[in-house]
């Protein structure tokens, strides 16, 4: 069972989920800041101060999990919250996902300097992740939905931050529960970085009726 997947919780008031998109942004250009930040001590903690004040005013009033899984207004799957594409989360790069039921999914991504790892390119973790949930949506996008089982990556060229890469994913196999997927991020000329492979699987809780979000799972 997975409450806060399965409950259908509502996100709230389109207005308000603009405005929360507008700081979950702010939050990220917040990050960089952080990350890139050469200001002296005292302003460090002049600066602190005031970041855990916003921090308190934001908690006094509390949801108990991130925002849902959903179908938004435009009767489209929607995961405001979720940790890679979720424009109201600032985790998110946030990616923006074209997707097509014959080449699977498509997103533009432009990695920063908060995501690096080896010196001027991106860690291996974060290329994962991406990778992970563009499989993963590639296997939504077929009409099947899965959890990662494995996941396996071949990093063939360090991968840059503050330029423009693609991201790509498509179903190769499937069978029962079991949807083999692939993934690539590539420079915009098509030169591969980083290829993914993986095994979703729709789990046996799904099928009868616990999915993320009714009527989602056809396994
Ligand atoms: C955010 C994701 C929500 C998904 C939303 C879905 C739809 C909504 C629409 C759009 C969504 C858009 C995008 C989604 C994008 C990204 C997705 C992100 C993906 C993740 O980030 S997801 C987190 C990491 N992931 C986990 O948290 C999995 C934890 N785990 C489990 O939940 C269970 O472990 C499970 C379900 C895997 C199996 O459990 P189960 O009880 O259903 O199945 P069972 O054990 O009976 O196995 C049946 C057959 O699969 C084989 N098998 C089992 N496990 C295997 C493995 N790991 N590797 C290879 N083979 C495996 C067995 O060997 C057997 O094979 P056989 O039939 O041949 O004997």
């Amino acid at each position: 069972m997975m409450p806060d997947l399965v409950t259908p919780q509502e996100s709230g008031d389109e207005n308000r989920l603009t405005a929360l998109a507008l700081l979950a942004q702010q939050v990220r250009d917040l990050v960089d800041a952080v990350v890139l930040t050469d200001v002296g001590e005292e302003e460090l903690k002049a600066v602190t101060a005031e970041v855990g004040a916003l921090t308190d005013r934001l908690l006094t009033a509390r949801r108990p999990s991130p925002l849902p899984h959903e179908i938004g207004p435009d009767g489209r799957f929607r995961n405001l919250g979720n940790a890679v594409t979720g424009g109201c989360n600032p985790h998110a790069l946030p990616l923006v996902m074209d997707r097509t039921a014959e080449e699977g999914s498509r997103a533009e991504i432009a990695f920063r300097p908060v995501h690096e790892g080896p010196p001027a390119s991106v860690h291996g973790g974060v290329s994962a992740m991406i990778l992970d949930h563009m499989l993963g949506d590639a296997v939504a996008v077929s009409g099947r939905a899965g959890v990662t089982g494995t996941l396996t990556i071949k990093y063939r060229r360090p991968v840059p931050y503050g330029e423009p890469l693609v991201a790509r994913s498509a179903v190769s196999r499937a069978e029962g529960r079991k949807t083999w997927v692939q993934g690539t991020i590539a420079s915009p000329e098509g030169t591969t970085l980083v290829e993914a492979t993986g095994l979703f699987i729709t789990p046996s809780r799904w099928l009868n009726g616990d999915g993320p979000v009714e009527g989602s799972v056809n396994a």
